[in-house]
């Protein structure tokens, strides 16, 4: 590389670009893709890139604009947490995707001034109180405050698992219709959208898409599918009511004449027990296929268990949402507590030096907390990562404050407030963005 990179905006202008950086970085290249497909799936309000400078290497084209180092952008996406009194509060989260910086770049500090960048503009902004990504490689992220807070539990079931549900809730299953349409066309995203909104507001750690991008984030690319079948959009009505939706597809095989088809199901949302149930008895009885592969679900999933535990639907677990608290005393009062505590927490971040130093943090009874500036002693010394990974109330802050170098300064305070910040149960794992 020559010179210094100059980070800039990203327009639709710069497309080519980004699709030259974009395939060299993920060398995923797209069959027949081109620019344009890029347009929709960036927001341009938060592309951000860094544009090297310089001259034309040996071997490159000397084109108008110079090339991308590397580049990043976001969602403006949103995420259920832990409400007050045990309830759920669904907030804004900022969502950081596309980030890519250029082989020849890499190594050299790019990704840090880029998320320095990403997060001072979060800050500056002040929508989003917290941050959110999937990370490609869990080591990336740690490091400048994100802390895994949720978990991806994929599932696999054979075609015909039996799901041991309490009969009450088979009668009531069974009194659920379910029909499939074809995804994308405008009546199925729409349709798919109203759903998607509707269950993540009742499932801890569902992250739900934009409404600008409702229409556009199932695009279909017959090319690059290969043998798969275009999405389809399963639906649960009760009454009339949608109450559930799966969003899958079907691979079609077949080995020494028998069929062998595989169902992947990327997203499974559900209002009620009953619906989840009977979305799954179907899913599981797809004609032509042998099993079904369920992503993003929880350990704690009832799916899970009334197909017989672990044994029986072979999880594998991934690490899924990492959240990085950006406005420290926001974020901790706009979610709720499992109970009362007060605590001054002294909090360590070196990139968002305005969460920096002692907060009191105080829970009331019903669950609603206050967060203030104090110079009094603190109880707890933790990185700011470790209020990220507990902020979903999935993972005990009593465990992790001593394997993230957090220290307990009074006696009793970690676990007050891990207490506090625990949720009844785990948090599903999110949406792919
Ligand atoms: C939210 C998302 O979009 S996730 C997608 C992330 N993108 C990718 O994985 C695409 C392929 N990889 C890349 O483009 C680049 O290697 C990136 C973006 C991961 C890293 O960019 P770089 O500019 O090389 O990172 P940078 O030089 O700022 O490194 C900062 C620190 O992170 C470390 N680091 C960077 N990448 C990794 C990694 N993959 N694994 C472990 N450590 C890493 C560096 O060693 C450095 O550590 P140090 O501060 O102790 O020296």
């Amino acid at each position: 590389m020559n010179d210094e990179p100059t980070l800039i905006d990203l327009t639709p202008d710069d497309l080519p670009r980004i699709k030259d950086l974009e395939d060299t970085v993920w060398f995923e290249v797209q069959p027949g893709g081109t620019p344009q497909d890029l347009a929709d799936d960036l927001d341009f309000r938060h592309a951000r890139a860094a544009e090297r400078g310089g001259a034309p290497l040996p071997g490159e084209p000397d084109q108008e604009r110079p090339p991308l180092a590397g580049m990043y952008s976001a969602y403006d996406l949103a995420v259920t947490v832990p409400g007050p009194g045990g309830g759920l509060t669904t907030l804004p989260m900022d969502g950081l995707t596309w980030v890519g910086v250029h082989p020849d770049a890499r190594r050299k500090g790019l990704l840090t001034r880029l998320m320095r960048d990403h997060l001072h503009r979060i800050h500056d902004r002040g929508e989003a109180a917290v941050a959110g990504l999937h990370a490609s490689e869990a080591a990336i992220y740690g490091r400048f405050g994100y802390g895994c807070a949720s978990l991806d539990v994929k599932l696999e079931l054979g075609r015909g698992s039996e799901l041991k549900a309490p009969a009450w809730l088979v009668g009531e299953a069974d009194r659920i219709t379910t029909h499939v349409v074809t995804l994308p066309t405008p009546e199925g995203m729409t349709a798919l959208h109203e759903a998607h909104l509707a269950c993540a507001a009742t499932a801890l750690g569902a992250v739900t898409r934009p409404e600008s991008k409702a229409t556009t984030w199932y695009r279909d690319f017959p090319k690059s599918r290969g043998s798969k079948e275009p999405r389809r959009l399963m639906l649960a009505r009760r009454n009339g009511t949608v109450t559930g939706y799966a969003v899958f597809r079907r691979e079609s095989k077949w080995e020494d004449g028998s069929p062998r088809g595989e169902v992947s199901v990327a997203e499974l949302g559900a209002v009620d027990l009953a619906s989840l149930l009977a979305l799954a008895r179907r899913l599981l009885d797809l004609d032509l296929t042998s099993k079904v592969t369920l992503w993003a679900r929880r350990l704690d999933d009832p799916l899970l268990w009334w197909a017989g535990g672990p044994r029986a639907a072979a999880p594998r677990i991934y690490d899924s949402l990492w959240i990085r608290v950006v406005d420290l005393p926001r974020a901790l009062t706009d979610r709720g507590y499992a109970a009362a505590c007060e605590v001054v927490l002294d909090v360590a971040d070196e990139l968002c030096p305005w969460n920096a130093g002692r907060w009191r943090l105080t829970v009331d009874g019903s669950g609603a907390a206050t967060c203030v500036r104090t110079e009094d002693a603190a109880d707890v010394e933790l990185p700011v990562a470790a209020l990220g990974a507990a902020y979903l109330g999935g993972r005990s802050l009593a465990a992790m404050v001593p394997a993230l170098s957090g220290r307990e300064l009074r006696s009793g305070a970690v676990r007050e407030l891990s207490r506090a910040m625990r949720a009844d149960v785990d948090p599903l794992g999110a949406i792919d963005f």
